[in-house]
């Protein structure tokens, strides 16, 4: 089996509301469209994706496709965008067809689509409904419907690519879901388990509740770090990609930029995966004199690599002299520039031991920072 996922997001999302389309709107951190992007990205099964735009907004699609998703534009009616993503979808044998307007979709609605497809032609979550169904008249109930053969229709639906595609062309007509389309073309439709967290964003109030739900499964993680340099002979310290004329140098085996080995060590620490001397040795000859910025953007390409986002860094030094204030912009500016950040998501600040201690004393730089790091 070669499943593509084709997410449609080509629709104007005119009754959630907002400046923009609620497919760009912010949700937990990152667009609706990334969590339902991240949903089938990073699921085993899935060989490609597809997705459709509105035709105004092509202009976003340079930044999808550097991800290596397919993007084309969409048409006036869903069914419409459908049809056009198909076509996209390459030497695939079954499609996922999602809303990108359902960014909270689970790993296990995902698998029991993919599992059914094994079996069937085509395949659906669907929720059982479970509150009484009433049929109403001015106002006044006039009679109740038997709940009990009826079902919430949700994405992913997944079809063998042919057959979706074929009945697709052949359909004539306004059509519910994908799934309406097959069945109009005889194509029999297993449905597997819906969730009730699988929520279609409609209105606006569900925005809220889809931001609930996501940040219950999101995977969020603290890192620290500490590192101390001593002075030595210089004439400059770099703190932070800064560098300080100062009467003293930092002494270390690279640049010693206290600063970001610090912000390097509480990336690796939130990801679990050691500290600045197990990945650049100390005693490596090719790291003698190196910029530290080499280190902290080995440590934020882990951090994308393993699928997480960077999402704040605080960084404190400790220190009578330099004076870290003048400088503190510049630094938070040149760290947000190595992490590929926005500026107002890292702080550099400095304090004093009040003359105690070895920082007190002026012998070296201490430095404590705190990264925090997300994944959907
Ligand atoms: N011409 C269209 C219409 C809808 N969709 C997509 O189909 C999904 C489900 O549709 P719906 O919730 O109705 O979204 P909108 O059409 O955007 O919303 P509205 O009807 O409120 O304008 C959404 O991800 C939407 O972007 C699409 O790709 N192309
Ligand atoms: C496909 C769908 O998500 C199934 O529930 C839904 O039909 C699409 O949204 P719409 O609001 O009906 O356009």
């Amino acid at each position: 089996m070669r499943i593509a996922a084709l997410i449609v997001a080509a629709g104007r999302g005119t009754r959630a509301g907002g400046e923009i389309a609620k497919q760009w709107q912010k949700l937990a951190g990152a667009r609706v469209i990334d969590h339902t992007l991240a949903a089938f990205s990073t699921h085993p099964q899935v060989a490609r994706i597809v997705l459709v735009l509105h035709p105004d907004e092509m202009h976003r699609a340079a930044a999808f496709e550097a991800q290596g998703v397919i993007v084309v534009p969409g048409g006036r009616e869903r069914a419409d965008s459908v049809r056009l993503g198909l076509r996209a979808c390459g030497d695939a044998s079954h499609v996922l067809i999602h809303d990108a307007a359902r960014p909270c979709v689970s790993a296990p609605v995902i698998d029991a689509v993919i599992a059914a497809l094994k079996t069937s032609p085509a395949a659906a979550p669907g929720l059982p409904v479970t509150d009484a169904l009433w049929r109403g008249e001015d106002g006044q109930v006039s009679g109740t419907e038997d709940r009990s053969h009826l079902f919430a229709a949700q994405t992913p639906q997944g079809f063998d690519l042919a057959k979706i595609s074929a009945a697709h062309a052949a359909h004539d007509g306004p059509a519910a879901d994908d799934v309406a389309v097959a069945r109009a073309a005889g194509i029999p439709v297993a449905i597997t388990p819906g969730s009730a967290d699988n929520l279609k964003i409609t209105h606006g109030a569900d925005f809220a509740r889809a931001a609930r739900i996501l940040e219950r499964q999101m995977d969020i993680r603290t890192g620290n770090g500490f590192d101390v340099h001593a002075f030595g002979p210089g004439d400059h310290v770099t703190l932070c990609g800064v560098d300080i004329a100062h009467d003293q140098g930092l002494v270390g085996h690279s640049d010693a930029d206290v600063g970001l080995h610090t912000i390097t060590d509480a990336i690796y620490g939130a990801l679990a995966r050691g500290d600045i001397g197990q990945h650049f040795p100390p005693s490596d000859p090719q790291w003698k004199g190196a910029r530290s910025d080499i280190f902290l953007r080995h440590a934020a390409g882990l951090v994308r690599d393993l699928g997480f986002t960077l999402t704040h860094v605080d960084c404190t030094l400790i220190c009578e002299q330099p004076k870290i204030g003048p400088h503190a912009q510049a630094m938070r500016e040149q760290v947000a520039a190595i992490l590929e950040l926005d500026a107002d998501r890292v702080s550099v600040k400095a304090t004093t031991s009040e003359r105690l201690g070895f920082t007190g004393r002026g012998e070296g730089i201490a430095c404590m920072a705190t990264a925090t790091l997300v994944k959907p």
